[in-house]
């Protein structure tokens, strides 16, 4: 990977190729030295050394010798030598830098008869002294004249040896009495002599091979060195990698130190919530073997239970077959109870003075009991013409019944429309008997309509409990002088009856009047509100058509048990009739022909029922053909007699309860229930 690190600047690459001195050529030029120093070179005599001893030291750095060192002699002198041999070999070495090197010189086998009478052991002082006399070529001992390198060094060790073997030889001066230095060789003593030196030859000719092997093992240093150089390069570009490898390491060593410390907070932290997660652990664990234990249990429970559970669902589906049958069974009581009660059964209704009539005169009521009812008027003729006015209904609400007990004995009658009766409840009397208070009531105490509406809803709750489900449809419709109107629609329509194309002959319907499917309590509500509205909007100030007209409910119930594959319909009509009033008092003679038609029509109806008659003429009147479905064969009719209690209402009260006894002494045919097979609907025709 490159790096993106600064490259190292402590080591740089070198410029030039190192050029390899090789120790060969070092030898060499000590060699060409020798060459010079005993050829080209003139060697000074002694004294000129002496003289040039103090400037040789300066050059080389060394004290100023004494002035008074010239007049030295004996062992001062020798001294003088050695250091005449010192400035020699730093001339020397300052001439071999000048010159060439020429090749190594052999060994003389033979050296020029040496004169002299003070020679040491040490070899260049001879051949100093062998040069001086100038009758051999001197062979200079690399020894003094060598610099001080580690290519001379074998060398010097071999005139160190040699002046050693000097040593053990016997000296002519020590001989002589000197008592301190080499041994001397007599001048004379040639054989000695040349002992001596063949000995130095064989030394050197020793040193001189030793070297040349050595030389031979330095040679292969310049291929090291070049090896070494390469490697050094390669180790250098593997250094700068390194170096940038290293910046990387280091940078994400430090990104993994910062990370290693978050983590390791991370990790105190951690180890925090791990030791409240372990108290927790072992608390739930705790609990767990409770709740195990408990889990053992429930499942053993659990299996009794199963076991129940089976036992019970067979028992429910018993108990549910039981249920349906004994519902059937309550609804055929119930029609029973209905049928013995009459299936047009008639209640009479006095209506208390307003607070703003209590001025007017009111007849005598005698209520005998329950179902009977005395009227006297207060005129005596009239009494005595009239004879005794004494009626019997199915029930008589007196004034100060309230309108929750007048729908107690309304509510059986609407569970036979859920049961699958048609329904029909109107309410029949003189304009102002309290017909509307009866139906709708008040907004704080409200009539039979809006009650019916509420245990409607309640009451399919509760068959839903028994397997039913019930869809009701509802209309609004208003007769008024012989024409149909829809009170849930404002459009002006044509609207006929007409008869239902199916076997029951009594089935008709309502052509373009607008059906509304109501689901909810409210909502149903709100329909007859709406309707309400309509009615009193088609009134004027000067035809207050709302008394005059007849308002009709009707509310169809559709039952269905999926189970059973069973359909109930029922309906329930609930009839606002327009007043009845004497034609002599009223001012509006059509309405009141109208109005006083229809409800005589209503009463041919109803004992031609009583009667028994072939021929029943529904067809005489809107409001007959209307009911008709609700007021023969399977129906049930529920009328309301209103009556007001006034002196001066006599003659209309007397006539709406003879019409109202006449009618509950009819008795019409066994009401049917209607009940279908979902796949059959004309089943029970
Ligand atoms: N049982 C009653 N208790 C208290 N007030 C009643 C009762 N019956 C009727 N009223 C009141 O008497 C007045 C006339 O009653 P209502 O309008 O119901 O008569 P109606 O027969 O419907 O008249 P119309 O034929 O003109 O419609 C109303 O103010 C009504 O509130």
């Amino acid at each position: 990977m490159e790096s993106r690190l600064p490259k190292p600047t402590g080591l740089k690459r070198p410029t030039q190729a190192i050029k390899p001195i090789l120790p060969t050529e070092r030898i060499k030029a000590a060699t060409s030295a020798n060459l010079i120093y005993s050829g080209s070179t003139t060697i000074q005599p002694l004294t000129r050394d002496l003289q040039n001893i103090p400037q040789a030291l300066k050059q080389q750095g060394a004290r100023a010798t004494s002035p008074d060192s010239m007049k030295l002699s004996g062992p001062n002198r020798l001294k003088l030598r050695r250091s005449r041999s010192a400035c020699d070999i730093t001339e020397l070495r300052q001439n071999l830098k000048r010159t060439g090197v020429p090749n190594l010189p052999t060994i003389p086998t033979k050296f020029p008869r040496h004169v002299g009478t003070s020679t040491t052991s040490s070899n260049s002082t001879s051949t100093t002294r062998m040069a001086r006399a100038g009758s051999v070529p001197v062979k200079r001992n690399p020894v003094s004249a060598a610099p001080s390198t580690s290519s001379t060094r074998p060398l010097q060790r071999a005139a160190t040896a040699t002046a050693t073997t000097n040593k053990t030889k016997p000296s002519a001066t020590a001989a002589g009495g000197g008592g301190v230095g080499p041994k001397r060789i007599a001048p004379y003593d040639f054989k000695a002599r040349f002992h001596d030196l063949l000995e130095k030859h064989k030394a050197l000719k020793t040193k001189y091979e030793k070297q040349i092997n050595e030389m031979g093992e330095l040679e292969t240093l310049p291929m090291q060195l070049e090896e070494t150089q390469t490697k050094l390069i390669a180790t250098e570009s593997t250094l700068k990698h390194s170096q940038t490898d290293n910046d990387c390491l280091q940078r994400q060593v430090k990104q993994q130190t910062e990370k290693i410390e978050m983590i390791t907070s991370t990790l105190g932290e951690t180890k925090l919530e791990l030791q409240d997660l372990k108290v927790t652990h072992q608390e739930v664990k705790a609990e767990h073997e409770i709740l195990s234990a408990e889990v053992l249990d429930l499942r053993s429970r659990n299996e009794e239970l199963m076991r129940s559970n089976e036992q019970l669902a067979a028992d429910l589906n018993l108990c549910r077959e039981q249920l349906f049958q004994s519902n059937i069974e309550r609804k055929e009581l119930h029609n029973l109870v209905m049928d013995l009660r009459g299936n047009i059964r008639v209640f009479c209704r006095v209506r208390p003075p307003l607070e703003s009539e209590l001025d007017r005169l009111m007849c005598n009521w005698i209520y005998h009991d329950e179902a009977t009812v005395e009227l006297q008027s207060l005129d005596a003729q009239a009494k005595n013409k009239m004879g005794q006015q004494l009626f019997s209904f199915d029930q008589v609400f007196h004034p100060n019944s309230n309108q929750n007990s007048i729908f107690e004995m309304v509510a059986p009658l609407i569970q036979s429309a859920l049961d699958g009766y048609n329904i029909c409840i109107f309410a029949y009397g003189q304009t102002g008997s309290g017909k509307t208070y009866t139906m709708d009531g008040v907004p704080d105490n409200v009539g039979v309509i809006p009650r019916t509406v509420d245990l409607l809803f309640d009451s399919i709750k509760n068959y839903r409990n028994l397997g039913w489900e019930y869809d009701i449809k509802a209309t609004f419709l208003e007769i008024y002088n012989e024409v149909l109107y829809d009170l849930l629609s404002n459009e002006q329509k044509e609207m006929e009856i007409r008869m239902a194309k199916n076997c029951n002959k009594n089935e008709i319907y309502v052509s373009n009047i607008t059906e509304e499917t109501v689901t909810d309590p409210n909502q149903l509500r709100q329909l007859m509100q709406l309707a309400k509205m309509n009615r009193a909007t088609a009134s004027t100030v000067g035809n207050e058509r709302s008394s005059r007209s007849h308002a009709v409910t009707k509310l169809e119930l559709i039952g269905r048990h999926v189970e059973k594959q069973e359909v109930s319909v029922g309906s329930i009509n609930l009839v606002d009739l327009a007043g009845s009033e004497s034609p002599k008092t009223s001012i509006r003679m059509t309405e009141t022909k109208n109005i006083n038609r229809s409800l005589s029509e209503l009463t041919n109806v109803i004992l031609a029922l009583l009667q028994k008659q072939d021929h029943i003429p529904y067809r005489n009147s809107k409001l007959t053909h209307l009911l008709m479905p609700a007021l023969g064969g399977n129906s049930k009719t529920l009328m309301f007699i209103n009556v007001s209690p006034f002196q001066d209402c006599f003659q209309e009260s007397v006539k709406s309860l003879r019409f109202a006894a006449s009618v509950n002494s009819c008795k019409v045919a066994k009401a049917k229930r209607n009940r279908f097979l979902n796949n059959s609907n004309n089943s029970s025709c």
